[in-house]
């Protein structure tokens, strides 16, 4: 029967989705803008890491289960550059204005750990379902403190057929409308979030592994929804922190999701754009994620739903590049990721990651914890492990056009206009680079050690760069 009422709600809201993707459809597709996050010397950066990690949300003291060998084995095996770092409010500050500076110590420690193997870190203030505190037993919910948990008496279930399902609890809706200032009654919350994230900037504004700040996981509206909720209250939310942020930290990036029901299944975003203030070329990244809703319904990659999650990600592709366009924003995915024992996955994971590569995107996969959803299962390597661990530039001395890895020519070509900013660094895994790689063009120096061929070419012009084994 639970399956049933599944069916019936996912198609009423594939056909809301086919509505948006049908409108989406008709209008021209967008073009990728490139526009990339660029590192300290202007290069452009393609960022490929994981969520590290969703067990931060659980766990007492707010910081996820990781070891630097974790973060060795990952490197080693698949040569990420990035990872979306999980933080909780409920960590940074447990008592209005008192932030933690022992877990922000213990939180530097780590991005010490990726520091040291050259990746970028991007601090995401992790939410779902508000916080820990919407039941008793802590059953759901992460992210905001107690003291900001204001649910006035109204019920949430202490048992629910799926996690998601907690969203539309009274209590977890109040809980968002006060957040929100929709009751009016806690005008202070968003203000505390905002500098909660100035004291976050302040510690790590120098740290040269800490690439920017995701301002807000998944942000739900509560009892406002999309196109109100997304230039309403969630924008005052970004605004303010950005201007907090500012106050302490010029340079770092700004990324900003959209709400995340409707969005992450190729709905439109209505995310207006956002002034940067800061001297210099905004730094203002788009954040979304990306599940397509018929694996959200039970389907796998294969046979006849194949055909259907490639047409929502077409929808989400377009509907993404649409809003990127109007903020002028590069784009970074925060979050993807499935079940990988399912049918297909490998196949879907190697679709998503040539559309973040036709896209100029960079990706953070969900999640880097230990699980069938991750790249090792009982610290068993599976098959995301392959899948992952493919040849990409890190790191471009230019604005790149394309991206095309070509398997079964086991060749790299990265098309760019040539500019000042630096070399080329591309990373090679070794199962097709067993002996690193070569350059059809200028000046190459393999590091066997980090598998990075960093390659020196003409500063002008549109480069056709193309990477094969050596
Ligand atoms: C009803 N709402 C607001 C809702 C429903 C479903 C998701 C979701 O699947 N999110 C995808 C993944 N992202 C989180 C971590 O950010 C994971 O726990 C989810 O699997 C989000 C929000």
């Amino acid at each position: 029967q639970m399956k049933r009422a599944r069916w019936i709600a996912g198609a009423v809201v594939a056909l809301v989705v086919a509505g948006g993707g049908v409108a989406a459809a008709a209008r021209e597709a967008p073009q990728p803008a490139r526009r990339y996050v660029t590192d300290d010397a202007g290069r452009a950066l393609i960022l490929h890491g994981f969520n590290t990690a969703s067990s931060a949300k659980s766990t007492p003291d707010g910081l996820p289960e990781l070891t630097e060998a974790d973060v060795e084995r990952e490197y080693q095996d698949m040569g990420t550059n990035f990872v979306r770092f999980l933080l909780q409010w409920r960590a940074v500050e447990p008592s209005p204005g008192t932030y933690d500076t022992k877990y922000l110590d213990k939180v530097a420690e780590r991005i010490g750990w990726y520091r040291k193997r050259g990746y970028h870190v991007m601090l995401d203030m992790h939410q779902d379902l508000w916080g820990n505190g919407i039941t008793p037993s802590k059953v759901a919910g992460n992210g905001a403190p107690q003291w900001a948990t204001f649910m006035d008496g109204l019920p949430v279930a202490t048992k629910l057929p799926t996690w998601e399902m907690y969203y539309l609890e009274p209590g977890v809706i109040r809980a968002f409308d006060h957040f929100w200032n929709t009751t009016g009654e806690h005008p202070e919350l968003m203000d505390r979030y905002a500098k909660a994230w100035k004291a976050v900037a302040d510690r790590f504004k120098d740290d040269p592994a800490v690439i920017g700040y995701d301002l807000m996981n998944e942000p739900w509206g509560g009892s406002v929804q999309a196109a109100a909720f997304e230039t309403g209250p969630l924008a005052t939310l970004y605004r303010r922190s950005i201007a907090e942020i500012r106050s302490v930290d010029p340079d770092s990036w700004i990324f900003l999701e959209p709400q995340a029901v409707g969005v992450n299944w190729g709905l439109p975003s209505a995310l207006p754009a956002f002034d940067d203030p800061r001297s210099g070329p905004a730094r203002i990244a788009f954040a979304p994620h990306l599940y397509p809703l018929p694996l959200d319904l039970g389907d796998d990659y294969t046979a006849g739903s194949k055909e259907w999650v490639d047409r929502t990600l077409g929808w989400w592709r377009d509907n993404i590049l649409r809003t990127a366009e109007r903020m002028k924003a590069p784009i970074v995915l925060g979050e993807f990721g499935l079940d990988m024992t399912r049918p297909g996955a490998t196949d879907l994971v190697e679709r998503i990651l040539d559309v973040t590569d036709e896209t100029a995107m960079g990706r953070a996969y969900w999640s880097r914890d230990d699980g069938p959803w991750g790249p090792y299962d009982k610290g068993k390597a599976g098959p995301l492990v392959e899948a992952y661990a493919r040849p990409y530039p890190r790191a471009v001395g230019g604005v790149p056009l394309r991206v095309v890895y070509d398997e079964k020519a086991v060749k790299l070509t990265i098309t760019f206009d040539a500019n000042e900013t630096g070399a080329t660094e591309v990373y090679l895994p070794g199962k097709s680079f067993p002996n690193g790689g070569k350059a059809s063009m200028g000046e190459a120096t393999w590091d066997a050690a980090k598998r990075v061929l960093t390659v020196k070419t003409k500063t002008s012009g549109r480069l056709d760069l193309v990477i094969t084994p050596r």
